[in-house]
């Protein structure tokens, strides 16, 4: 590890005390890799079981695992299939405790590139809204991608400031993640780039940002919703300050307990306002457990939770319905038509919330984007090639991860099938590997045309 800012350690052996130097000797240790599984998609029990990576669960978040650098799973097929989000272990704690049930309005207001964002998509099994919101739009990109791999159909990506979002969503959400940007401090050893752009100046200002984007969270918050904040520093004005702030200032908010760990440190009220209250926040420290830096507050707005209400039905003309039905015959899972929405020629599955009085909102992806109307037929998105399961679609090359031709599908090749392999019909097969969606590829007798975007083919 290089030299740590001089003025970051004393801060830190003043909060750390008698704990400093075994806090300092964890710079020495290397940092774990994290591999979190996708249940959108498949089981922790089911993945454990193809899995073929040596994986040692992560003891305080469910569906957590620590992976050997050197197996590289971004390398494997089932990252193409979306099986896993790669995260810092800590990383996986503020969106494991912030409880989501399906159904529920969630709003992730910083959440690219979604390492957060595609677990709390996950968790609505579906059914609900999640607005995944980033201010950058170049990293709002890579959380469209993340959520698309994931195959969450039911989300919103925005690419607003947090006070444009909260005119459009006053009291509106049952839980909302703040996973506010900041000084980084606990990101030190993962990255050491961000120590070299350190100073001392760095925690006051994220601090300003900070509260602004509390502000519009809370204004965004149901009376009963709850909402948690996150961030991966060790200064207190980040932290215990920022959390006093909200208490003195939103009397409605209260502060709830985080589902324990022992590894866990309590926050401290001496590091905020004295409120004996910010004890129930927690702090993660890396010479404590098997993770980076982190603080997490979990906080409820006063008042009863009201329900949500539904989507008003859209309505296709009839080519598009034709075109659409044709297609559809071979998907064998539910597409209410009421929830598709053409927009020129392309065609999204719309969440159940109604969406039609966002006008003005920027956005990346409001639902999920099934494909493009053409001339006389529908061509399905690879976006819902990723959201189907094989069993949902009639017709599907199955091939092994450890095939060939897998990795070469990935590069964007035409394939060649073998006798058994060649489809009864010509036309659009979904290609998957041990049973798991890849991407659309086209029949032609023993070749199969590949569908599978340019831009999705990364480094396979
Ligand atoms: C800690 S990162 C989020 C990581 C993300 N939650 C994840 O798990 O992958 C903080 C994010 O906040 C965004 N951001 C910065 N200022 C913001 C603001 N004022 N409002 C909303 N987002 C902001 C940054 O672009 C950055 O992507």
């Amino acid at each position: 590890m290089e030299q740590l800012p001089q003025l970051f350690l004393s801060r830190m052996k003043e909060m750390l005390q008698e704990e400093y130097p075994a806090f300092l000797k964890s710079y020495e240790v290397p940092r774990k890799f994290g591999l979190r599984v996708n249940t959108n998609k498949i089981s922790v029990e089911k993945f454990l079981e193809i899995s073929p990576f040596s994986l040692t669960p992560i003891p305080w978040v469910s569906g957590g695992f620590f992976y050997r650098e050197d197996e590289r799973p971004s390398r494997h097929p089932y990252y193409a299939a979306g099986l896993y989000y790669l995260q810092e272990p800590s990383a996986m704690t503020p969106a494991d405790r912030l409880e989501i049930l399906p159904g529920e309005y969630v709003l992730d207001l910083c959440a690219a590139p979604g390492g957060k964002a595609t677990a709390l998509g996950a968790k609505l099994q579906g059914k609900g809204f999640l607005v995944a919101n980033d201010i950058s739009n170049s990293r709002a990109k890579a959380l469209l991608r993340n959520l698309e791999l994931f195959g969450i159909r039911n989300s919103m990506v925005t690419n607003e400031t947090p006070g444009r979002l909260a005119g459009y969503f006053p009291e509106f959400f049952d839980k909302i993640l703040v996973d506010a940007p900041c000084s980084g401090e606990g990101m030190f050893r993962k990255d050491p780039n961000v120590a070299k752009t350190w100073d001392e100046t760095r925690p006051e200002y994220f601090g300003k940002i900070q509260k602004d984007i509390i502000a519009n969270a809370i204004s965004m918050l149901k009376p009963g919703g709850k909402l948690l904040y996150s961030t991966c520093t060790f200064s207190s004005v980040e932290n215990e300050g920022l959390i006093s702030f909200v208490l003195e200032n939103f009397p409605q908010m209260r502060l709830l307990d985080i589902a324990p760990y022992d590894g866990f440190a309590s926050g401290n009220p001496a590091l905020g306002n004295h409120n004996e209250q910010l004890k129930k926040c927690v702090r993660i420290f890396p010479h404590r457990m098997e993770g980076e830096g982190h603080f997490l507050a979990l906080m409820e707005k006063q008042g009863n939770l009201s329900p949500s209400q539904e989507l008003p039905k859209t309505k296709l003309d009839k080519t598009s319905q034709k075109l659409l039905e044709n297609f559809f015959q071979n998907v064998l899972t539910s597409y209410d038509f009421q929830h598709i929405e053409v927009r020129g020629s392309n065609v999204y599955y719309l969440s159940d919330k109604d969406t039609s009085n966002l006008k003005g909102i920027k956005f990346l992806r409001n639902g999920l984007f099934l494909g493009e109307l053409k001339k006389n037929r529908f061509e399905p998105s690879q976006p819902f090639a990723m959201a189907l399961s094989s069993e949902d679609y009639a017709h599907t090359l199955n091939l092994s991860a450890s095939d060939e031709r897998i990795s070469r599908y990935l590069k964007g090749e035409t394939l060649l099938l073998t006798e058994e392999e060649i489809p009864k019909k010509n036309g659009w097969q979904l290609v998957c590997t041990d049973g798991f969606p890849l991407g659309w590829g086209k029949a032609v007798g023993n070749t199969l045309k590949n569908k599978y975007p340019s831009g999705w083919r990364q480094m396979y």
